[in-house]
């Protein structure tokens, strides 16, 4: 199978970066999270200048739903990012991280008044879904006595080659104000009270692997754009929302990479602002082409069993990794102590499906896969885990959600503890009537 830089086999067993998957295993226990730093590093490097080869008001806002770690936040915040927010612990974090105010952006569908407090009173800018939450806004930014710094959130009607659960541009997706109602709402925030209009903000959806819906997004948004300078509107930014998909099928997905994203998109902004005669930066929200492939979720092997088929019990379940149970996700997995020539041999492996701890049908980590040999106590590396794994876990059967590590060359480190059975009761009150 095909790797990524950071990840390789050397005497059999899977690493990652400089480390040993099964010693990490073994000192800090399964499930596990490793994250390797520097390929963040890389993946950011080669998205940010492959925009920033076509213009020079670019700025990455790092999705923080992918992973929402401090010591990621943490990381690029040192590169220059700032974050897609969409709650006040996303917020938090981002404030914490050290990222500038200046380039974080308040998204969502549904933010409660004291949310949009929230944003005013630590100067986010806000994005805006519907002109509801417009009038609450000027309402509370009056109240304040400050004025706010807005987009709307333009939804393109785009259909998107991608899960239906992730595509967010659709005319039917609860997200934005379609491109016909998109002017008489710049012109109502231009109305408004204490609001200042400042940016467009669209998301056509996740996973994709084609450039062309991107530069088709682009295409509306300057669109949109032409109508609402005519208006008046003074365009700081236009934000693309998310980037790229990810190979995870290694060996037979598309690769697009970041110039091609570059390459289809840049050229129709460049005509798009040129022509109508502004220069707004031009803002990105990538999350999982940052996170994606840096991280691998390792899981211990409790038991085999040959049932109607081979089931492989691991200590992993959608609990943690919930991306196969909710949208059928693929991901590779690896046998991490038993990878290389020996255990190559097809004649010797068998077709086994990967299924975790969870007291649900539903809980299968990989569906049918060519694996050596596996026995209960080996160690199973579920890979490009890095974005909406840990983020998007639960409690769920009671489960202590699992620890984090990060590696960067020869160094590793606990970036999240494992929790604990005293974490899941911490939250739980006694009632009076039932001493
Ligand atoms: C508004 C918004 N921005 C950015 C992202 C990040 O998308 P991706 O991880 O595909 O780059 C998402 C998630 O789909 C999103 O909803
Ligand atoms: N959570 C989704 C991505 C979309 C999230 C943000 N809109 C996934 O795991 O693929």
């Amino acid at each position: 199978m095909n790797y990524p830089p950071h990840i390789s086999e050397k005497d059999g067993h899977l690493y990652i970066g400089e480390h040993d998957t099964n010693v990490l295993a073994e000192k800090y226990g399964t499930p596990l999270y490793v994250t390797d730093e520097q390929r963040i590093r890389d993946n950011y490097q080669s998205y940010y200048d492959a925009l920033k080869g076509y213009y020079d008001k670019v700025q990455v806002l790092y999705a923080a739903k992918a992973n929402g770690n401090l010591a990621v936040m943490k990381i690029f915040a040192s590169l220059g990012a700032g974050a897609d927010i969409f709650s006040a612990g996303e917020l938090h974090l981002a404030l914490a991280a050290g990222m500038n105010p200046d380039y974080l952006l308040y998204n969502g569908s549904s933010k409660t008044t004291e949310d949009l407090s929230l944003a005013l009173e630590k100067k986010i800018r806000v994005s805006l879904d519907s002109v509801d939450e417009l009038r609450q806004l000027s309402a509370i930014a009056q109240d304040a006595g400050v004025t706010a710094e807005v987009s709307f959130r333009v939804n393109p009607a785009m259909e998107v080659p991608t899960h239906p659960k992730i595509a967010t541009g659709l005319a039917t997706s609860k997200f934005g104000i379609h491109a016909g109602e998109i002017v008489s709402a710049y012109q109502a925030a231009m109305d408004a009270e204490n609001i200042l209009p400042v940016g467009i903000h669209c998301h056509i959806g996740s996973q994709i692997l084609e450039v062309a819906p991107f530069a088709k997004e682009a295409e509306v948004l300057i669109s949109v754009a032409s109508e609402i300078t005519d208006i008046g509107v003074k365009l700081r930014f236009m934000d693309v929302g998310g980037g790229l998909g990810i190979p995870y099928h290694h060996d037979t997905d598309p690769v697009p990479t970041p110039a091609e994203y570059a390459d289809a998109v840049m050229p129709v902004f460049l005509d798009g602002i040129n022509s109508i005669g502004i220069k707004p930066e031009f803002w990105v929200e990538p999350g999982r082409f940052l996170m994606a492939d840096s991280t691998v979720l390792l899981t211990r092997v409790n038991s085999v069993k040959q049932s109607h088929k081979k089931f492989v019990n691991v200590d992993a379940g959608f609990n943690l990794l919930a991306r196969p149970a909710m949208y059928d996700s693929y991901h590779e997995v690896v046998v991490a102590n038993k990878t290389g020539p020996d255990y190559a041999d097809d004649a010797k492996r068998d077709v086994m499906t990967v299924t975790g701890p969870i007291c649900e049908t539903g809980d299968i980590l990989a569906h049918d896969r060519l694996l050596p040999a596996v026995e209960s106590g080996d160690l199973i590396a579920v890979l490009d885990t890095g974005a909406y794994g840990f983020s998007m876990s639960s409690q769920y059967n009671s489960r202590p959600r699992c620890a984090e590590v990060m590696v960067n060359g020869s160094q590793e480190g606990l970036m999240r503890r494992r929790e604990s059975i005293i974490d899941i009761k911490q939250t739980m009150k006694d009632l009076p009537w039932q001493k």
